[in-house]
């Protein structure tokens, strides 16, 4: 597309106009909005554990009410349609399906997602389901969770009970969610469930997780759904070098190898980055050949989440990679993540020119800010409504530069469970009052409307 059809004049206005049909959408997942968390047969997740142990989530704050979502769902659906969002992802609760993780399926639990698929199509919005966002069920943690190899097998025969229940109403599949995360946060750092901070672990769990993707897509193509398109979701921080010394440089090289190429290059390549393998020599995970040819089973599509970039300093001996992070001048969210809307382009363009071209979805974007509603109830987030519209404007940069970029959920719909910062982030473009459960659509919620009706941005 030219760039002269894209900015229409209209008026005074310049439009950036999207391609006809593009996606855009809001995105959650399970225990940050649904509540009820071993009801009607569900297991407990290692989430339900880790929220509940002290000292872990901060306010003591646990996802058992959440967004109440669980009993909210048809309410909820109505919001999203009023939003006129055209897509919605949202992740399904391992533990719901199969308590044990394994074994016999919990029909309530299946039941619940049915509805809430049929309630979507009746809305015209089409289902995004990401199959895994962090809530494994405790008791296959009990077998050492994604640091058990055998993760791959149950990973798949769960992804295939879904494929097999609801494939017939849902065509866009997510396997994991930033499978970093789970690894990192979850196995080195201990900053998420299950809470460990064991390197030998956390790097069997990097590869276990992308087995347990690679198994998972197989199993989809074995179930032959022409109209069903199969995908990752991988979060990405670019980073740049604080100075142009040869030490920063290569502290932003590793840096960019273990946050961003980590499973990228297996998936796209079968190979682990170099500098990431040889930075872990002793302690990387012995795997097969065969291995690899599993990993890289071809996806449809790959999910890209973009909240800021790194600026990384050499600094010996600090962290696992030796490096740290500088905080930069200018303006930051609530997060501490500073807003720099030109790296989703930098992303975009470097995945688009270096992994040949695939199709992408950025599947989470979005900021958190100090949301008060005023006196009338209104909540005037003109922070976010900014920060969205420049990253938009990026993501649009993007699509001119022949990047395949299909669509574009913003993280997220309402407020919720903000992990290990419990409910004192909020991300929403609708607002929650906890204590009542009542929704407000914020400002940026009734702009994103707009956006989505005109497909696209005015100046
Ligand atoms: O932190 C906002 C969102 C979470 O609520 C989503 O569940 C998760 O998918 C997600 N990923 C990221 C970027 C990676 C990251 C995750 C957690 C903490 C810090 C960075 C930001 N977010």
């Amino acid at each position: 597309m030219g760039v002269g059809k894209a900015l229409t004049q209209k008026g005074s206005e310049r439009m950036r106009q999207f391609p006809q049909g593009f996606l855009w959408g809001c995105a959650t997942a399970s225990y940050q909005i649904e509540g009820s968390p071993l009801s009607d047969g569900a297991g407990p997740s290692i989430w339900h554990r880790f929220s509940h142990t002290p000292g872990n989530v901060l306010g003591g704050d646990t996802g058992d009410v959440a967004c109440d979502h669980y009993r909210r769902w048809r309410d909820d659906v109505v919001l999203m349609r009023e939003l006129g969002i055209r897509a919605y992802r949202f992740s399904i609760a391992w533990p719901r399906v199969l308590p044990e993780g394994r074994g016999a399926v919990n029909e309530n639990g299946l039941a619940f997602y049915g509805r809430l698929v049929d309630a979507l199509l009746e809305a015209d919005i089409i289902p995004f389901v990401t199959l895994y966002h962090w809530d494994l069920p405790g008791s296959l943690q009990d077998l050492g969770g994604w640091a058990n190899r055998d993760v791959a097998g149950w990973f798949a025969d769960y992804a295939d009970v879904l494929f097999g229940r609801l494939g017939d109403r849902v065509h866009h599949w997510i396997t994991l969610n930033e499978p970093w995360c789970v690894a990192h946060l979850g196995y080195i750092l201990g900053q998420h469930a299950p809470g460990m901070r064991d390197l030998w672990a956390g790097l069997r769990a990097v590869h276990n997780l992308l087995l347990a993707h690679g198994r998972a897509v197989l199993a989809f193509r074995q179930r032959n759904m022409p109209e069903g398109r199969i995908g990752i979701t991988l979060n990405f921080r670019p980073p740049h070098p604080g100075s142009q010394s040869e030490q920063d440089r290569a502290a932003a090289r590793r840096a960019h190898a273990y946050h961003n190429r980590l499973f990228l290059d297996p998936i796209f390549t079968g190979r682990y980055p170099d500098p990431i393998v040889q930075w872990f020599k002793d302690s990387w995970p012995e795997t097969l050949q065969s291995d690899q040819d599993v990993i890289r089973a071809p996806i449809d599509f790959l999910g890209v989440n973009y909240y800021t970039r790194n600026v990384v300093v050499h600094a010996p001996g600090t962290g696992l990679l030796h490096t740290r992070v500088i905080r930069q001048p200018g303006p930051h969210t609530a997060m501490g993540w500073e807003i720099y809307p030109e790296g989703l382009f930098e992303l975009l363009l470097w995945i688009h020119q270096a992994y040949g071209s695939p199709v992408l979805y950025i599947t989470e974007n979005g900021a958190a800010f100090e949301d008060r509603p005023d006196p009338s109830g209104t909540v005037r987030d003109t922070d976010r409504l900014d920060y969205l519209r420049q990253h938009f404007v990026q993501a649009h940069r993007a699509i001119q530069e022949g990047v395949r970029l299909q669509g574009y959920f913003v993280w997220s719909l309402m407020d919720n469970f903000e992990w290990a910062h419990g409910y004192s982030k909020r991300f929403g473009i609708v607002y929650v009052d906890f204590g009542s459960q009542k929704r407000t659509i914020k400002q940026s919620g009734h702009w994103y409307c707009g956006v989505i009706a005109r497909n696209g941005l005015e100046n």
